[in-house]
């Protein structure tokens, strides 16, 4: 397969390898789907928090919490035969973007008690 081919259906395959290809990528796409609602929903959860860390000046990284999220992430990933590191490296680039969500939201809200409001 030259580069040209990847993402597409080979087409020198038979009918069998096609159908199977076929069912494994709507399996993907749904699962895809699932990861894109949990995502969406547990930012929701993370903005709230992001409020709530705001309104008590609170910091908007808990390092200690990271680490026992890290932990019990690793443990789940090696129970599923999941790449522990690669658990780590995903929850690491979602919790980035919650923190950088965070101080957002705690710099509108100083901005906005500054003007008084
Ligand atoms: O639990 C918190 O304090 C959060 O802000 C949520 C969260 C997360 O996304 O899980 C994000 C940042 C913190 O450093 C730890 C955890």
């Amino acid at each position: 397969m030259n580069e040209s081919n990847f993402g597409e259906t080979p087409r020198s395959v038979g009918p069998e390898v096609a159908q199977r290809l076929s069912v494994l990528r709507q399996s993907i796409d749904n699962l895809d789907a699932s990861l894109i609602f949990l995502l969406a929903e547990r930012f929701k959860c993370t903005q709230e928090v992001g409020r709530l860390k705001a309104a008590n000046n609170l910091p908007p990284a808990d390092p200690e919490r990271e680490r026992q999220q890290i932990r019990r992430l690793r443990r789940l990933a090696m129970e599923s035969q999941l790449d522990p590191l690669f658990a780590e490296k995903f929850l690491a680039f979602v919790i980035q973007e919650v923190v950088r969500h965070h101080a957002m939201i705690a710099a509108a809200r100083n901005g906005t008690a500054e003007n008084g409001g």
